[in-house]
C-alpha cells in the first residue's frame, strides 16, 4: 500500500482487518540508508484491540479438530509458496540480505514451517498409565493455553515469526504477533494471505512497532498467558521481570557466542568453506554463527591461510545482486557496533587479517551511504577480550590455536552463552565425546545449519530456556492436565 510520499505504509492486522495507526516509525532500506518504508508506532490501544479480537477467535478456533487447523495451516504454506519470490525480494530489501539466502533459505523455511507443524499436529499422542492395585487408570489430556504473544527479531523476519505463529495455531491458540520493528513487511505481506487460507479473523493477529511501547504492552498484558520471545539476552530479561507477577509461560530464544574446534584430521576441503559461511552468512546476523574458531595448533597456520582467502572470496554486494554472498547489515546504529569491536580489538593488540580497515569495499555510488562491511577474520586475540565473549552479530569472527581436547573444551565452554557449537574432526569417537560434553543446546558435527525440525532448538545458559520443535513446541503451546480414574 503507497503511503506518505509514495513510501509502503504498513497497517496492523486485527481481527481480520488492516487498521491504520495514529503514529509511524520510519523503516530504512539497508543497503541505500534511505527511508523506504513507514511501519505502525502501535502502543497500548492496539495491544487492547488485538487481545479482544484474539480472545473472540480463541472458543471457535481451539474446538476445531487438528485436522481441520492442519489444512488451514496447509493452504497457508500453499500461497506463501506462491508468493515465494515476491517474499524473498521483499525480505532482501526490508533486511538487507541477500536475494539468493531469502530464495534458499528464509522464504522456503517459511513456508516449511506451516507444513511441517500442519502434519505433526496429527501425530501427536498423550500418556496413560496404571495402577491396577489401587484399580486407577491415569492420563493426560493436552489443551492450547489461550492467547500467546509471539516476539521475534529483524534477522530471519519471516522465518522466525512463521516458526512461532505455526505451532501456536496448530495446537489452537489465537495469537498476536510483534515483528521486529525493523523488519515487519513480509509479516504484514504474510496477513494479505490469511484470509485466503481460511485463518478465521482474530485467529492471527499482528501488531507492528517498537519493543518498549508495543512489545511491553503486549508481554504484560494480563490477558496474554504465553510468550515466545527471539531476541537478545537484555530484552529477555526485560520481558521476565514484566511478565513475572502474572507467572507467565515463557519460551527465550536468545544470542549465542558459537564456538568451530576445528581438530587435526578435520577434512580441510569440507570444514573451511562451511566455516567461511557459519561465519559470515546472512552478514553473521545469525544466533547460530561461528564466532569463536579454535584450530588445533598442528593446522592453525595452514587453517589460517587458507581461512582468509576464502574469506576473501566472499563477495559482499548489493542484496539483489544473485552472486553476492553478503548484503548489508540491519542499520546504522549495529554497523557501528560491529566496527567498535574491531577498533577494540586493535587496541588491545589484535591482528586483524582480512576485511575492516584492511581491504577495501567496492560498491556502486548509489549504495555508498548502505550499512556495509567486509567480512573480517581477527586473530592474536586472548579468550578474555569482549571479541572472544559477548555476541558480536555480525561479520567478524575470530581464530586461535588450542592444543588438547581438554583444553578446548574447558575453552569452548568459557563464555556466558551456550547456543550452538561445530565440531570438526574426521574420528567419531573424538566428535561424540567432544559434542557430549560442550555445554551448548546444538552440536553441528562436520557440518552446520542442517535443521531437523522435529527435534530439540534452543539454547543452555544465557542463550536461552526452553526449547522449539515438534514436541517442544506442542508442549509449550498447550498445558498438560492429569487425570485419574478409579474404576
Ligand atoms: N536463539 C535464537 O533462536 C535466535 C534467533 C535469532 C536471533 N536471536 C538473537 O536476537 C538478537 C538480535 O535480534 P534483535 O536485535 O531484534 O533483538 P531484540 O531483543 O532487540 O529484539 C527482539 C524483539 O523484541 C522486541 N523488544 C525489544 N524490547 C522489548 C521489550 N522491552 N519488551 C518486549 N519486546 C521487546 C523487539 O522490538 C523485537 O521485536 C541477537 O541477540 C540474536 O542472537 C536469537
Ligand atoms: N530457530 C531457528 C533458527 C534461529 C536462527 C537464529 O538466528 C531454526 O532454524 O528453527
Amino acid at each position: 500500500m503507497a503511503g506518505r510520499g509514495g513510501l509502503l505504509m504498513l497497517e496492523n492486522f486485527i481481527g481480520g482487518k488492516f487498521l491504520p495507526c495514529s503514529s509511524y516509525l520510519d523503516s530504512y532500506d539497508p543497503s541505500t540508508g534511505e527511508v523506504y518504508c513507514h511501519v505502525p508506532d502501535s502502543g497500548e490501544e492496539e495491544v487492547e484491540a488485538a487481545v479482544e479480537a484474539a480472545r473472540a477467535a480463541f472458543p471457535g478456533w481451539s474446538s476445531r479438530s487438528p485436522q481441520e487447523r492442519s489444512q488451514v495451516l496447509q493452504r497457508l504454506a500453499d500461497l506463501l509458496e506462491q508468493s515465494l519470490e515476491e517474499l524473498a525480494q521483499a525480505e532482501c530489501k526490508d533486511q538487507g540480505k541477500t536475494i539468493t539466502l531469502a530464495r534458499t533459505m528464509d522464504i522456503p523455511r517459511a513456508v516449511q514451517n506451516f507444513r511441517f507443524f500442519a502434519s505433526s499436529i496429527l501425530h501427536h499422542t498423550s500418556e496413560c498409565t496404571q495402577m491396577d492395585h489401587l484399580g486407577c487408570l491415569h492420563y493426560t489430556v493436552r489443551a492450547p493455553v489461550g492467547i500467546a504473544a509471539l516476539i521475534s527479531p529483524w534477522n530471519l523476519p519471516l522465518y522466525l515469526l512463521t516458526w512461532k505463529i505455526a505451532p501456536a495455531i496448530a495446537a489452537g491458540n489465537t495469537v498476536i504477533a510483534k515483528p521486529s520493528e525493523l523488519t515487519s513487511v513480509t509479516a504484514w505481506m504474510m496477513c494479505r494471505l490469511l484470509e485466503k487460507a481460511g485463518v478465521p479473523p482474530g485467529v492471527v493477529n499482528v501488531v507492528f512497532g517498537t519493543g518498549p511501547r508495543v512489545g511491553e504492552a503486549l508481554v504484560s498484558h494480563p490477558d496474554v498467558p504465553l510468550i515466545s520471545f527471539t531476541g537478545s539476552q537484555p530484552t529477555a530479561e526485560r520481558i521476565t521481570q514484566l511478565s513475572a507477577p502474572h507467572c507467565k509461560k515463557l519460551s527465550l530464544e536468545l544470542g549465542g557466542k558459537n564456538p568451530a574446534i576445528i581438530f587435526e584430521d578435520a577434512n580441510l576441503d569440507e570444514c573451511i568453506p562451511t566455516t567461511v559461511r557459519s561465519s559470515f552468512a546472512n552478514q553473521g546476523e545469525i544466533c547460530l554463527c561461528t564466532s569463536r574458531i579454535f584450530v588445533q595448533r598442528s593446522i592453525y597456520s595452514e587453517f589460517l591461510k587458507r581461512f582468509v582467502e576464502a574469506t576473501r572470496m566472499w563477495k559482499v554486494g548489493i542484496p539483489s545482486d544473485p552472486s553476492a554472498d553478503m548484503g548489508a547489515l540491519i542499520s546504522q546504529a549495529h554497523l557501528e557496533k560491529v566496527r567498535s569491536y574491531i577498533k577494540k580489538a586493535r587496541l588491545e593488540g589484535a591482528r586483524i587479517l582480512c576485511g575492516e580497515g584492511v581491504d577495501t569495499l567496492n560498491l556502486p555510488p548509489r549504495n555508498q551511504a548502505g550499512y556495509f562491511m567486509l567480512p573480517t577474520v581477527i586473530t592474536d586475540v586472548k579468550d578474555e577480550s569482549c571479541c572472544m565473549k559477548e555476541e558480536i552479530f555480525g561479520p567478524v569472527t575470530c581464530v586461535v590455536p588450542f592444543d588438547s581436547e581438554e583444553e578446548v573444551i574447558q575453552r569452548a565452554n568459557s563464555v556466558k552463552y551456550g547456543l550452538a557449537a561445530t565440531v570438526w574432526s574426521g574420528s567419531v569417537g573424538r566428535v561424540h565425546r567432544v559434542a557430549k560434553k560442550l555445554q551448548s543446546g546444538l552440536v553441528w558435527t562436520n557440518c552446520w545449519l542442517i535443521r531437523e525440525l522435529n527435534l530439540p532448538f534452543g539454547g543452555m545458559k544465557s542463550s536461552g530456556v526452553g526449547r522449539e520443535g515438534a514436541r517442544d513446541s506442542y508442549e509449550f503451546f498447550t498445558e498438560v492436565k492429569t487425570i485419574t480414574v478409579k474404576h
